[in-house]
């Protein structure tokens, strides 16, 4: 028989009677960092979204929300474990914790198996047969119909490391921004899972050290500056000191008013030959989280774009949407050189100005600041030598690009489409699109850039058929 709810639906479980217990059997996971259960005693019975359980595991869980289309509920105790459980890295993320570290209970290597699962999931559930069979028979897919979730380097070097303590906390200490958030008691926290309650943290596991080290959770520094409400941006940029911004004030990690704006980003880049790349990105802009993501993605990001052979990459003509604050826009007009260009596209002025400061001696490069639209993508492209570019780069945000921009870009005729996607289910939706407008898989990686979440990035090559 399928539970049914002692309080209304629609409303998350906690506010109205008491929290309701199951015992469920936890099936595979599903894409938003949950997995599929059903109630033991009603195998056939209404699907439950668990959180911090893991397939194969038989768990008591705490119903969190129920709605007509929805039950979600956080596994409480774990009554058969699976061997890929481990002591959380963050217990503060866990059931009834903040979000953001959803995977914390599981061994890294599984945590990749897990995000695999969800790609070949979305791709076949929501990009239809003919994506999953075009990813199917790429060579680094195999038998398993998605690609591996690669480990970004650090957190490579961490697992094979012959310290336990190191192994076990891999993962950990490689993100350079974090954001949080002052509780109506004052205290800096985070946001309870799906909920607008703040939850005071004692530690920020994911944090870089450099951010760690400021003591933004300590009573002592910090807490005469915060006020109930506050956001807090903290920012270790990779070349520079880290600083902390507190809504609209920056201060540096003593906790001192600077009047600097920006950061200096430093990507090594002397695997396509070009040393070291300097950004000037503002402090409040986006930049790619992961200590390792802005190398690891200016890579294959590159090669995607001008292939592996840059010799031969001189006079290429770009077109690149979706630019922030030109991380891939750099490389690619330094590559294609005097002759080439590079023309971007990006919605966010302040990260144009920052492209622009970056770019000025670049004459390859043109910026132009605006919304990606189908026609904002005809024009652009109609403004390059010839009419159109022989690749177009696109790293849209989480909701990807949509059929409107796709089909736009799959209509300008161009070689090559490189596109990068951190979301699984729009990678999907966009790689489905790019299929039925001419376009044939060439290649796909994924890049495990946010451990102990389910996120991931995705990059995917290809080419006109
Ligand atoms: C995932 S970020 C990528 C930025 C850059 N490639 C990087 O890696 O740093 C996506 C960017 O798209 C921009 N953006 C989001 N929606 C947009 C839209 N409709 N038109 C133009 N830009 C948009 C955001 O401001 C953000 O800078």
């Amino acid at each position: 028989m399928t539970p049914q709810p002692s309080w209304s639906a629609d409303q998350p479980a906690p506010n109205r009677g008491e929290p309701r217990e199951l015992t469920l059997a936890v099936g595979a996971p599903a894409h938003g960092g949950h997995c599929v259960a059903r109630p033991v005693d009603d195998p056939g019975g209404r699907v439950i979204f668990v959180r911090h359980a893991l397939p194969g595991e038989t768990v008591r869980a705490r119903l969190t929300e129920m709605t007509s289309r929805t039950w979600r509920a956080d596994a409480v105790e774990i009554l058969q474990a699976s061997p890929d459980r481990v002591e959380s890295v963050w217990p503060e993320a866990g059931p009834g914790g903040v979000g953001g570290g959803e995977l914390a209970h599981v061994a890294l290597d599984a945590q990749r198996t897990w995000k695999r699962w969800v790609l070949a999931d979305c791709l076949r559930r929501i990009g239809g047969q003919e994506v999953a069979d075009a990813v199917a028979a790429l060579p680094e897919a195999s038998a398993a119909a998605a690609v591996p979730i690669e480990p970004m380097p650090t957190d490579a070097a961490a697992q094979a490391s012959s310290s336990a303590r190191r192994r076990a906390l891999a993962g950990t200490a490689t993100r350079t921004r974090v954001s949080l958030t002052v509780g109506e008691d004052g205290r800096p926290g985070m946001h309870a899972f799906r909920s607008g309650t703040v939850l005071p943290l004692r530690r920020l596991p994911l944090a870089v050290d450099a951010i760690t080290e400021i003591g933004l959770l300590e009573r002592s520094r910090w807490r005469a500056h915060y006020r109930p409400g506050m956001r807090i941006e903290a920012i270790a940029p990779s070349g520079g000191e880290p600083v902390v911004l507190l809504d609209e004030r920056l201060l540096t990690a003593q906790a001192r008013s600077t009047g600097r704006r920006r950061v200096r980003e430093v990507v090594d880049a002397s695997a396509l030959g070009l040393g070291e790349l300097t950004y000037s990105v503002h402090a409040e802009g986006f930049w790619q989280v992961h200590v390792d993501a802005p190398r690891v993605l200016v890579e294959r990001v590159v090669h995607g774009a001008l292939g592996e052979d840059l010799e031969g990459a001189a006079d290429s003509r770009v077109l690149e949407l979706y630019s922030g604050a030109g991380l891939f826009t750099l490389p690619l007009a330094a590559l294609v050189g005097s002759g080439g260009e590079v023309v971007s596209l990006e919605g966010n002025e302040q990260a144009v100005r920052d492209a622009r400061r970056t770019l000025h001696d670049h004459p390859a490069a043109r910026l132009a600041s605006g919304r990606v639209s189908a026609r904002s993508v005809r024009e652009l492209a109609g403004s390059l030598t010839g009419g159109r570019p022989d690749v177009v780069v696109l790293d849209p945000p989480r909701q990807g690009a949509g059929r409107e921009v796709i089909e736009a870009v799959g209509a300008l005729g161009t070689e090559r489409i490189v596109l990068v996607a951190c979301d699984p289910a729009a990678l999907a939706r966009d790689l489905g699109t790019l299929l039925r407008s001419g376009y044939a898989l060439s290649s796909m990686s994924a890049l495990d850039m946010f451990p102990h979440t389910h996120h991931f990035e995705t990059i995917v090559v290809l080419e006109r058929s």
